[in-house]
């Protein structure tokens, strides 16, 4: 192929620029709004996000959990009467079943998330460690006891996240349709490692901020 120095680069397709307009003047829904471009786009920067996840070294990882651990404690504060949702570490995600015992020995109650049907927001049930589990869609474990709650705390791990706190997760949209049918008083901790930070994850309109973002080396308010 002959590359033509002088010039300009020109790409297969148009860059996608949907994601800067308001939906409403754009006069679309959010779902169309989201567009091809950011589509694919997210696929691949999921794919390599988690392949970097699961490439750190056991003693590192252990060494930011406990540093994520203990940097979540000092946000969540006093726990007393609260119900705080964590999840079931998956896919290299920061383990923190740690934070849950501590929770619980606090006086708090820990949630995880339920995925009951697709394209539903998720539920949250309590669980207390040690209670039984069982495997739920995508084989993720989830408590086996059939009691719903409303978090006031909702920590979400991250795939990536952006400096805005705007989070991508694995595409289901899941944390997203659920935090939109919550009332404004629960806050969200987005939770992963530093080097899930990203430029941007081109925000949509269905994207929903979080209030923080910790990791082993930094916690970013918005
Ligand atoms: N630990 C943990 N538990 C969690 C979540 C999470 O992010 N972390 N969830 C947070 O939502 C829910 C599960 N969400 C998931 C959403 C999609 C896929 C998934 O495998 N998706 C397909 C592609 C989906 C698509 O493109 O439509 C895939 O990756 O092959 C897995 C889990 C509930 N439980
Ligand atoms: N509030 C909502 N109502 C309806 N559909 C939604 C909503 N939020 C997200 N979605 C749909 O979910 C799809 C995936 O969204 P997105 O790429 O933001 O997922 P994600 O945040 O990475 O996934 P997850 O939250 O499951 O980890 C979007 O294409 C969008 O159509």
């Amino acid at each position: 192929m002959d590359i033509d120095e002088d010039t300009p680069p020109t790409f297969a397709s148009p860059p996608c620029l949907m994601h800067e307009l308001d939906p409403a003047y754009a006069g679309l829904s959010s779902d169309r709004s989201i567009c091809a471009d950011v589509r694919r786009w997210r696929t691949s920067e999921r794919a390599r996000l988690i392949a970097q996840r699961l490439a750190i070294s056991p003693d590192l990882r252990a060494a930011c959990e406990a540093e994520i651990v203990s940097r979540l404690l000092a946000e969540i504060g006093h726990v007393r009467g609260r119900v705080v949702s964590v999840y079931w570490p998956f896919r290299g995600e920061p383990d923190l079943r740690p934070l849950m015992r501590q929770i619980a020995d606090d006086g708090g109650q820990c949630a995880l998330p339920v995925v009951v049907e697709k394209g539903r927001p998720l539920e949250f049930r309590i669980w207390r460690p040690g209670d039984k589990l069982i495997r739920g869609i995508w084989n993720i474990p989830v408590p086996a006891r059939l009691v719903s709650c409303t978090p006031d705390i909702v920590v979400a791990p991250v795939v990536g996240f952006d400096p805005s706190c705007y989070r991508l997760g694995y595409g289901g949209g899941y944390y997203d349709r659920t935090l939109a049918t919550m009332a404004a008083t629960r806050r969200v901790l987005g939770v992963g490692f530093a080097q899930s930070r990203i430029r941007t994850i081109y925000p949509q309109a269905h994207d929903i901020r979080m209030d923080v973002v910790v990791t082993e080396s930094t916690t970013d308010r918005c």
